[in-house]
């Protein structure tokens, strides 16, 4: 298997459609799925480097295993649904102590999904462009919803993140530049947000290449035996 240069994970509350945002990106399709058990992940290759990215459950009987699949992440995306207040509070309240194990310079991305179901309607126009595989998807045309959480409110959690991490705004992207919406249903979006994270995440890449491997003792090399003490005391 090829070796990952980088790790993204999405993190969000179940439901949110963290799965289905990888489907829609790897697979092309908007399909029905099932609420994911511990975690998957894909391999995603970007010109030439390698990126894993993790889809993790949202069920909180998996929470445990959030700070796992964390460690050593360049990049956490942090999902809710715009349809559904309760999941963007859920990533402050509990998703986003999970992420103590990432990076130091890990990045975030807050994105919010299901846009299509909401009266905005930005989302409408890459539908048939985009092509849906029925099952949930369906053709059905679905009653239009209010927005529970507007981008400016995610652009104040992103800043809350800063404060958590204790990063200052200037050395890290803009907010604005860090929160989406997206539609895994209709593919509004989508491949915006993995792309512009790919981007961010090369010259990471690209500075570990440069600081070489982590120094580790390498014991096979080490092939000069002590030699043997002439008599049995100790000095
Ligand atoms: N309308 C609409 N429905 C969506 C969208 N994304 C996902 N869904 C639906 O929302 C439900 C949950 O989607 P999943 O992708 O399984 O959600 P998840 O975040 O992976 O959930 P867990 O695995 O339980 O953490 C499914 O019924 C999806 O069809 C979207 O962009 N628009
Ligand atoms: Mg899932």
């Amino acid at each position: 298997m090829r070796k990952p240069d980088v790790k993204i994970v999405l993190l969000g509350d179940m439901n949110v459609g963290k799965t289905s945002l990888l489907h829609r990106y790897m697979e092309r399709r908007f399909q029905d799925t099932v609420s994911t058990v511990g975690g998957a992940f894909y391999l995603k290759q970007w010109r030439s480097y390698n990126i894993s990215i993790w889809d993790t459950a949202g069920r909180e009987q998996f929470h445990g295993l959030g700070s796992m699949y964390c460690r050593g992440a360049g990049a956490i995306i942090l999902t809710y649904d715009v349809s559904h207040l309760q999941s963007l509070v859920e990533l402050e309240d509990r998703f986003l102590g999970l992420t103590d194990t990432a990076n130091t310079d890990c990045l975030f991305a807050i994105v919010g999904n299901k846009v299509d179901l909401t009266e905005d309607g930005a989302a409408e126009d890459q539908e048939k462009e985009e092509g849906s595989s029925g099952g949930a998807a369906g053709s059905c045309v679905s009653a239009k919803v209010p927005k529970q959480v507007k981008l400016e409110d995610a652009v104040a959690l992103y800043k809350k993140i800063l404060k958590y991490k204790m990063l200052d705004e200037k050395d890290v992207p803009a907010a604005e530049k860090m929160c989406f919406e997206t539609s895994a249903k209709t593919g509004y979006n989508v491949d915006h947000l993995f792309e512009t994270l790919f981007d961010m995440v090369v010259p990471m890449i690209l500075r570990q290449r440069a600081e070489g491997p982590v120094q580790t003792v390498d014991i096979s090399s080490y092939n000069k035996q002590p030699k043997p003490m002439k008599s049995g005391c100790c000095a």
